[in-house]
């Protein structure tokens, strides 16, 4: 069986969470070209997951697979401000790998600026576009869609699709609507 024949990630199993167990057994696989919600209630245990497939949470029982030549672009549901750091969009990017020139127009005239002066609807989109251009191939996204007025959700929605076919992206968000317009399936988790 060749690399392309195998997903991109599997979850078997997977009981994950801290002192104990907060989520599991919960079981999926994500193929390239698939964009996969994670929906459920506040405290259902979504960044929890998003945590075990990067090794941040603890791991009870069962696996989680990544197969060995993908990288993976986290972004957190609470990322780092990078106050005292003066960076710009541009060179967030350039850290990331996304190219600047492919970046959505609505980011354009705002690559300049100090990532701690945008907005934090311009700061999702900055840093939702760090992780989509860049070459990793499993992209976990927690909340990308926070702070975003609808016409940023479409914006959203047209990154997700841009040069989809080569990664797969693991999203999660309360938006519902959102959700089942602009993923592939929808995964729902229960505490
Ligand atoms: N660092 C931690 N240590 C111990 N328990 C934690 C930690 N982080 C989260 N938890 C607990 O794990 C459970 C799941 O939290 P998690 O943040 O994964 O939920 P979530 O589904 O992402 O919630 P939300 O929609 O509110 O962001 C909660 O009961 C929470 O209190």
């Amino acid at each position: 069986m060749t690399q392309d024949q195998l997903p991109l990630l599997e979850c078997r199993d997977l009981v994950a969470g801290y002192a104990g167990p907060v989520i599991g057994p919960v079981s999926f696989s994500l193929w390239a070209g698939e964009v996969v919600g994670l929906y459920g209630c506040n405290g259902a245990g979504k960044s929890t997951l998003l945590g075990a497939i990067t090794g941040a949470t603890r791991i009870f029982s069962g696996e989680v697979r990544r197969r060995p030549d993908v990288r993976v672009a986290h972004h957190r549901q609470r990322p780092v401000r990078m106050g005292e750091l003066p960076l710009s969009g541009s060179e967030l990017l350039r850290l990331t790998g996304a190219p600047a020139a492919q970046a959505p127009g609505f980011l354009q005239s705002l690559l300049p600026v100090r990532l701690d002066r945008l907005s934090g609807g311009q700061l999702q989109l900055m840093q939702t576009w760090s992780c989509l251009g860049s070459q990793a191939g499993l992209v976990l996204l927690d909340e990308p869609t926070n702070n975003l007025d609808p016409a940023a959700m479409q914006a959203l929605a047209a990154m997700l699709k841009r040069d989809a076919a080569r990664r797969a992206v693991l999203l999660v968000s309360h938006e519902g609507e959102f959700l089942n317009a602009a993923c592939d399936r929808v995964i729902r988790l229960t505490p």
